[in-house]
């Protein structure tokens, strides 16, 4: 089994490079796993305590939880993952019947800050997008899928986002074996994961 784990800013482009080295690959040979899936159960909130989290704080994500995921995929054993709603700031009442694959890609903002986690994780790769490039694309993104406008997207990254990613998730670039800049799609980066991929499913 080889785990990869993939971290950077929000907008720097995760998902995008997950699903590029993901679609070439059968599906039964690798497995996605968010981050995002595993922010904290705040049922007992109403909506508008919830909107207030600082969602870009490690405290906001159920890291034991992850952390025992992982280890029981790694184990071969079958997982319920959370479905996480980004429009109610919540988990949803579904789970996701995740089982375990030869390549187990994790992907987060705040993965690498954890160092249980952080160990778990045979590859460490940063994605490097500048910040005004992230906030664009976090600009378009909230507000076309996530229900945001535009005075949500800004008044979070002044308050919480930038301030959190200063702190928290920029330092974990350090702990990278591969920085991937991808101010512009880089498919010379995706191939090279691709190929070291590949050569540990032969
Ligand atoms: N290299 C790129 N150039 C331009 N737009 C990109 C690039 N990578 C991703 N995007 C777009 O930016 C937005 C955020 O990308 P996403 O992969 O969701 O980032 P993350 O998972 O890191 O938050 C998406 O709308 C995506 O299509
Ligand atoms: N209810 C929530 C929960 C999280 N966020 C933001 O999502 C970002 C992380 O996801 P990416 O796909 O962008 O990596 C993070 O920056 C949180 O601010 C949110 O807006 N609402």
């Amino acid at each position: 089994m080889l785990i990869i784990g993939i971290a950077g800013g929000t907008g720097c482009g995760k998902t995008t490079v997950v699903n590029q080295i993901v679609n070439e690959l059968h599906h039964e040979e690798v497995v996605v796993i968010s981050q995002d899936s595993y922010y904290k159960d705040l049922s007992h909130l109403s909506y508008e305590e919830r909107s207030k989290i600082n969602f870009d704080h490690p405290k906001a994500i159920d890291f034991d939880l992850l952390a025992e995921h992982l280890s029981q995929l790694k184990e071969g054993k079958t997982i319920a993952q959370p479905v996480y709603s980004f429009v109610k700031h919540n988990r949803t009442s579904d789970t996701l019947v995740t089982h375990p694959r030869k390549v187990m890609i994790v992907e987060g903002i705040l993965i690498l800050t954890h160092p249980d986690i952080r160990n778990l994780f045979d590859i460490k790769i940063f994605v490097h997008a500048d910040s005004d490039e992230r906030l664009i694309r976090r600009l378009k993104r909230d507000i076309h899928e996530r229900g945001r406008d535009l005075d949500e997207v800004l008044d979070r990254y002044q308050t919480t986002l930038k301030p959190m990613h200063d702190q928290f998730i920029e330092p974990t670039k350090e702990f990278a074996d591969i920085i991937i800049p991808n101010n512009r799609y880089n498919t010379v980066a995706v191939d090279i994961v691709r190929t070291i991929i590949n050569e540990n499913l032969t």
